[in-house]
């Protein structure tokens, strides 16, 4: 993989770099709750800056439908950057139309902009080769080089992650470059007890790489959204909590197979429960009760792991020596569901393990929480790519930079 420092040999002054960043950061409205992804990839832009690149800054924001959708713009993120690198931050207001043409051209040597999200264009998902092809030709004619440093999202097969870089000259940015260097040890040689705790609430990606993860940990954890279909699968009613239905039968060999191999599939035995949803903005107390995992009322969900599951946890991550976490174990962002994420945290830190924790949440909930980032291994910015990374699998937005 050619680096970031081997393309500023080249030199860039004056060239038009095109940076894959994952922006995709936690909003309130349109407050960045945690700023964690843009610091990530600052470097890398500080640096083509100061080389005298012209710099378009590019990502993806939440999951919006192939079309502008106000919610998921990035212009609070453009703004963010521009108080972080100290600089004027242009922004377009489109991804390959007229606004983005024209912000690019009126860059100067050394200026940064940003473009919209790269997912207002259908394009850019598309399952479809030519659809996503075409879109990666009108990003391709905005920029000279590619520099990728999205790591969050190296695992989709995207226009901008997968097939822009074959279309341009292309190199890693220093946060890929620091991510891979530090998952590479956990699937090198990974030191024994290895606990893997996921929660989360991209349930059907994660309930994915479980299969993977039964032939490497010792210890899975399972929190957040996804134990749910767990608990359905062993026959308990989980009311309106979320639920994977189509994923019920993958779960039951999933549990079929560690009884067999002797990994440790550990479900929650408490959880908090409520008949609606936190409100996140105003934060105002939650109306909900604690019950066992067995007695999830049917007009209730579940929204954090309880206090006996906090123990549990805990006591199956004390004596681990490598630890993996991705996934909040519940609604961490309401203060009265962010006890057994907090907890989860405090475990890791308590440990003598090498933890890793992996995810824009979950890295957002570390810090949002008050723990030192120090207190861990590593923070990965990624969490689906971090999973797929530790399985094996090969990612699409690091293999198109490898050729
Ligand atoms: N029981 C639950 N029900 C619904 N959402 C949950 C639950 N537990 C956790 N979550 C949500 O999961 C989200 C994070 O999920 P995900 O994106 O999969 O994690 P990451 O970004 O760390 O990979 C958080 O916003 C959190 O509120
Ligand atoms: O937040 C992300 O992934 P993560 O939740 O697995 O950390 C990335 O920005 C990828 O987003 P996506 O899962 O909508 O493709």
């Amino acid at each position: 993989m050619k680096t970031i420092d081997e393309l500023l040999a080249d030199g860039v002054t004056g060239k038009r770099v095109f940076v894959r960043a994952d922006l995709n950061v936690p909003l309130s409205g349109d407050t960045i709750t945690d700023d964690g992804r843009i610091r990530a990839v600052q470097p890398t832009i500080a640096k083509l800056a100061e080389a005298g690149a012209r710099v378009i800054v590019a990502s993806h924001l939440g999951r919006p439908k192939g079309a502008p959708d106000p919610a998921f713009s990035l212009a609070p993120a453009a703004k963010r950057l521009g108080e972080l690198l100290g600089a004027d931050v242009a922004f377009a207001t489109d991804t390959v139309g007229s606004s983005a043409k024209e912000t690019v051209a009126a860059l100067a040597d050394g200026q940064v902009a940003v473009i919209e999200n790269l997912r207002f264009n259908a394009g850019e998902t598309s399952k479809d080769d030519a659809e996503r092809g075409a879109f990666a030709d009108q990003l391709a004619e905005l920029a000279d080089v590619y520099v990728g440093d999205g790591f969050g999202a190296v695992h989709r097969k995207h226009a901008s992650v997968f097939d822009l870089p074959a279309r341009l000259p292309h190199a890693a940015g220093y946060l890929i470059a620091t991510e891979v260097g530090v998952l590479k040890k956990l699937t090198a040689e990974v030191k024994r007890p290895y606990v893997v705790v996921l929660g989360g609430a991209k349930v059907s990606d994660k309930l994915a790489v479980i299969d993977e993860l039964l032939g490497k940990a010792d210890r899975i954890l399972i929190g957040g959204g996804m134990a749910y279909t767990f608990l359905y699968a062993k026959g308990h009613e989980v009311g309106i909590s979320l639920l994977q239905k189509d994923q019920v039968d993958v779960v039951k060999e999933y549990m079929a197979r560690a009884e067999k191999t002797g990994v440790e599939l550990v479900l929650p035995v408490d959880v908090l429960v409520s008949a609606e949803f936190p409100d996140l903005k105003t934060k105002a107390p939650a109306d909900f009760e604690t019950v066992d995992a067995d007695k999830i009322p049917a007009d209730k969900e579940g929204l954090d792991i309880g206090p006996k599951t906090r123990e549990l946890y805990a006591s199956k991550i004390a004596d681990a020596e490598t630890v993996f976490w991705n996934g909040p174990v519940g609604v961490f962002e309401h203060p009265d569901y962010a006890g057994g994420t907090r907890a989860i945290a405090q475990a890791l830190v308590d440990s003598n393990a090498f933890t890793v924790v992996g995810g824009g949440d979950s890295a957002a909930a570390v810090r949002t929480l008050g723990f030192d980032e120090n207190a861990f291994g590593h923070i990965s910015t990624g969490g689906g790519a971090s999973l797929e990374y530790l399985e094996g699998k090969t990612l699409p937005g690091l293999a198109a930079l490898e050729v």
